[in-house]
């Protein structure tokens, strides 16, 4: 959970009766809320803080409300539960004086209860979210790039890190809990911070992780094929995005239109909405992409951006591959829509840092050594682009290592597996985070894609650990080959059977390349 080095110092304390009668909560036990304030909230018991409100809710697993003694033994002065949590909790709430509040859905009040407790921080910045399948973490830098423009600090919370002004720690989820969420925001504000660009999964808008949340802009980049474990069908995935799209989340939207559920979503939303196309084709859109050339190696790619009113831009993006050009032109217009200067925009898009695990070159093709590549790519049109976005800068042979998660979306393995057999020479098939599952049954399903395509490809290797995958790439690559390393691009962990084992893809691919060739 966060660390206190990202709690806020001074939330004002807020009266819990007059929580409670704004949000319809209903007091259960015998000690009277009256007279007690609370200076934040929490979903988690090992996340609570002094005085704050411990928000128990019902999972899938189990019932925070099971973990009251030990919130209240963190410091927590009230509960807030369901019925079922009450029947769990009332007892021991009462014995230590500590008032018991119950409402219908906790999940859903998490979001207004945390946003009031903290001060409403999200009204006093500007405020970008960013959804879709692929592209969120890359548009979201690039928003931060162009915040940096207009304010001297920002936040960024998002699948790699929880950055706030200059304070920055690991993301244990692509969108945090709503009483994170929120208490990050108003740190953000105490500490200067002018704007927030906000990843939102999937998940997190089901879960109400954004509720009580309304951004300046929200942005989509596109839907594909993922996380149909949870939402069951891509119309289901689709509703879920959706919410974001609405007046209790955001004033107004940015929707790439490039795919069927991006059009599909703008003519749903009821929100102001920029329709962006950044492929060729024919979708109506008010701002569309044009002269697109596709640069890696150090080269930027570089495009024409046009809008309504005969608005026009050329820009560039630092991040090779098409994909990314989709990501740079919705950062841009969503910036626009920020009202920063178009100059500014584009120029702050144009010289983005690098971001973790994102197409991230870990050595450049020269002196003997081939290019080598770490991606974050993990769903089967992810790695298409991905492959395919490295394909015309490789004279030889491109050798692809991957793998797919385990306790997550089975159908995509042989997909995986098919995608890399027809757009990869050389496939080297290992485990991303098998979790709870044997890997060897993972791979198996990848190698089953695989041969679905390319019977005959003999080039394909299956390796049992990471390590070991990207030795043998290094081993048998040459100064005109391509290793690209996908699946896992910035995770600082391996998740093998309910442990997180400290691993990230750079430094083991940095280590196998010194081994072969030396220091650089
Ligand atoms: C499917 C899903 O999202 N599950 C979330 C859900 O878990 P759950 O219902 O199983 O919760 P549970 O373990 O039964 O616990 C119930 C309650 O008791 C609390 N509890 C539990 C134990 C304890 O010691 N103390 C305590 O207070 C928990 O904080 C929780 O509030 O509620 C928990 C906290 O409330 C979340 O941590 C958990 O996310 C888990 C970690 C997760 O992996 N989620 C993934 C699927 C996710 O959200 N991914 C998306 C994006 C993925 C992507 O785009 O690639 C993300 O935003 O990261
Ligand atoms: N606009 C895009 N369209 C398709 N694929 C993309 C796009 N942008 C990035 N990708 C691919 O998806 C991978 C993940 O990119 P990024 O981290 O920006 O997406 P994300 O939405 O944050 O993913 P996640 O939710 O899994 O963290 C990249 O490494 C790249 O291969």
């Amino acid at each position: 959970m966060t660390p206190d080095l990202l709690r806020p110092r001074m939330t004002r304390p807020t009266p819990l009766a007059a929580l409670a009668r704004h949000l319809g909560m209903t007091p259960l036990t015998g000690v009277d809320p009256a007279g007690v304030d609370v200076v934040g909230a929490s979903v988690a018991s090992d996340d609570v803080g002094p005085g704050e409100v411990f928000i128990a809710l019902p999972g899938a697993r189990t019932h925070g409300a099971t973990y009251v003694p030990q919130a209240l033994d963190a410091g927590a002065v009230a509960v807030v539960t369901d019925t079922a949590g009450a029947e769990l909790c009332a007892r021991v709430c009462l014995d230590r004086g500590v008032p018991l509040l119950v409402t219908e859905d906790p999940r859903a009040l998490a979001g207004p209860l945390s946003a009031l407790v903290y001060g409403l921080p999200a009204e006093h910045l500007r405020t970008a979210a960013v959804t879709g399948t692929n592209g969120k973490t890359t548009t979201t830098y690039f928003l931060d790039a162009i915040a940096r423009r207009a304010t001297a600090a920002t936040a960024v919370l998002g699948t790699v890190e929880l950055r706030v002004g200059e304070t920055t720690v690991p993301s244990p989820r692509t969108t945090v809990e709503a009483p994170v969420l929120h208490r990050l925001l108003a740190l953000g504000l105490e500490r200067g911070v002018g704007a927030a660009s906000i990843e939102v999964s999937s998940h997190a808008l089901a879960l109400h992780r954004v509720d009580g949340l309304v951004v300046d802009v929200a942005g989509f980049t596109n839907l594909q094929r993922d996380h149909l474990d949870y939402h069951g069908t891509m119309e289901r995935y689709l509703a879920d995005k959706a919410i974001l799209f609405t007046p209790e989340h955001a004033r107004r939207a940015v929707v790439c239109v490039d795919d069927e559920w991006g059009r599909a979503l703008a003519a749903r939303t009821v929100l102001p909405v920029d329709r962006v196309r950044a492929y060729p084709g024919d979708a109506e859109a008010e701002w569309t992409v044009h002269d697109a050339s596709i640069g890696l190696d150090g080269v930027a790619s570089t495009f024409t951006l046009r809008g309504p009113g005969g608005f026009e831009v050329q820009a560039s993006c630092p991040l090779p591959g098409r994909v990314n050009i989709q990501n740079a032109a919705l950062a841009i217009v969503m910036g626009l829509r920020w009202g920063v200067a178009p100059a500014d925009v584009v120029d702050a898009v144009a010289h983005a840092h690098g971001i973790p695990g994102r197409m991230e070159r870990v050595s450049q093709r020269g002196d003997g050594l081939p290019l080598t590549v770490v991606d974050f790519a993990h769903t089967p049109d992810a790695l298409e682009l991905a492959l395919e976005a490295v394909r015309p800068v490789t004279p030889g042979r491109l050798i692809a290592v991957f793998g797919s998660d385990g306790d997550r979306d089975q159908g995509k393995r042989p997909l995986l597996g098919a995608v890399a057999a027809r757009l990869a020479d050389v496939l080297v098939v290992t485990d991303e985070n098998p979790r709870s599952e044997d890997p060897a049954t993972i791979r198996r399903a990848i190698l089953d894609g695989v041969r679905s395509v390319r019977p005959d490809l003999t080039d394909v290797d299956e390796a049992s650990t990471r390590v070991e995958a990207i030795a043998r790439a290094v081993e048998i690559a040459g100064p005109e080959d391509t290793i690209i390393i996908t699946g896992k691009g910035h995770e600082p962990h391996q998740e093998i059977a309910g442990v997180f084992h400290p691993y990230n893809d750079v430094p083991v691919l940095r280590e196998a390349i010194e081994r072969r060739w030396g220091t650089r």
